[in-house]
């Protein structure tokens, strides 16, 4: 699969009269994995929803620019924090339900080496009701990769999940996303600083009528996940959080570690 970068300008979105954000840009380097952080209610699932293309209502305005100039209509999948499992449909009927919908031929094949890739190995009959909470996701993470987008966008994808299952997700997410260019809304510091190549954080802009404004912080250097027990990590980490506390606080990492 060929990677895709993406160039996001003059992003907009006002809600019933009230801007929520406006002349936002940023940049997706194909192939890099971007965590979007901010306050709750700041706009981050809006964004991704803007970028996605899906419905939005209201006043909104956006320049998406793909790298190879190519309409980004089909080439998105999109993973939420549910899991969105259709209950009747059984695990295999639930990772083709794109095939079926649009009338194409599974790749049963391929369905069942993603089921594998993510400790499924089996379970492609079983029923979404019969799997834990972190088994149904890694079925969601198996599904986004089975429509072979080249740009993923993730909602808060790992935080219905226990802290263990988080970790076991991120090295299963970041070794079988690896090439695509993923934008993940994550409320995880440690979970942006360890998979994101840079890190986008929304926060209230001081002009009165603006909304939120997008800052750009760089994100630790491989490897991806970052190793729990690597020092820089820690120390991001609380830069990170006294960051989204205070956009005034500084965050520089370890000068070595800087992917930026
Ligand atoms: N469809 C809508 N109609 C009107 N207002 C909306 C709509 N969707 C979101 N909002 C408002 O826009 C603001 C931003 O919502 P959004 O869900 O994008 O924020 P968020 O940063 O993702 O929040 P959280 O971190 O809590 O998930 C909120 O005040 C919300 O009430």
């Amino acid at each position: 699969m060929v990677s895709l970068g993406l160039t996001l300008n003059n992003a907009r979105i006002d809600y019933a009269g009230h801007t929520l954000f406006r002349d936002l840009t940023a940049r997706l380097d194909a192939g890099s994995w971007t965590a979007l952080l901010g306050r709750s209610g700041c706009g981050k699932s809006s964004l991704l929803r803007l970028l996605a293309g899906l419905e939005m209502p209201d006043r909104h305005q956006l320049e998406l620019h793909t790298d190879d100039g190519r309409p980004l209509v089909g080439r998105i999948a999109w993973m939420a924090q549910q899991d969105l499992l259709l209950p009747w449909r059984r695990v295999l009927d639930n990772l083709c339900l794109g095939d079926d919908l649009h009338r194409r031929p599974r790749n049963v094949a391929r369905a069942r080496e993603l089921l594998s890739a993510v400790g499924l190995e089996g379970r492609e009959h079983s029923w979404p009701d019969a799997l834990s909470g972190g088994q149904r996701q890694r079925v969601a993470l198996a599904r986004t990769l089975y429509q072979e987008a080249p740009v993923v966008m993730m909602d808060e994808p790992f935080s219905a999940v226990d802290a263990i299952t988080r970790l076991e997700l991120h090295d299963l997410a970041s070794r079988l996303l690896d090439g695509r260019t993923v934008l993940m809304v994550t409320h995880d510091p440690l979970e942006a600083l360890r998979l994101a190549d840079q890190l986008l954080v929304l926060r209230p802009d001081a002009r009165e009528g603006y909304g939120a404004v997008l800052d750009r912080l760089p994100g630790l250097s491989p490897p991806r996940p970052v190793p729990l027990d690597t020092p820089a990590l820690q120390q991001a980490q609380a830069e990170l959080i006294a960051r989204l506390r205070d956009p005034n606080e500084a965050f520089i990492p370890a000068a070595a570690e800087v992917n930026a």
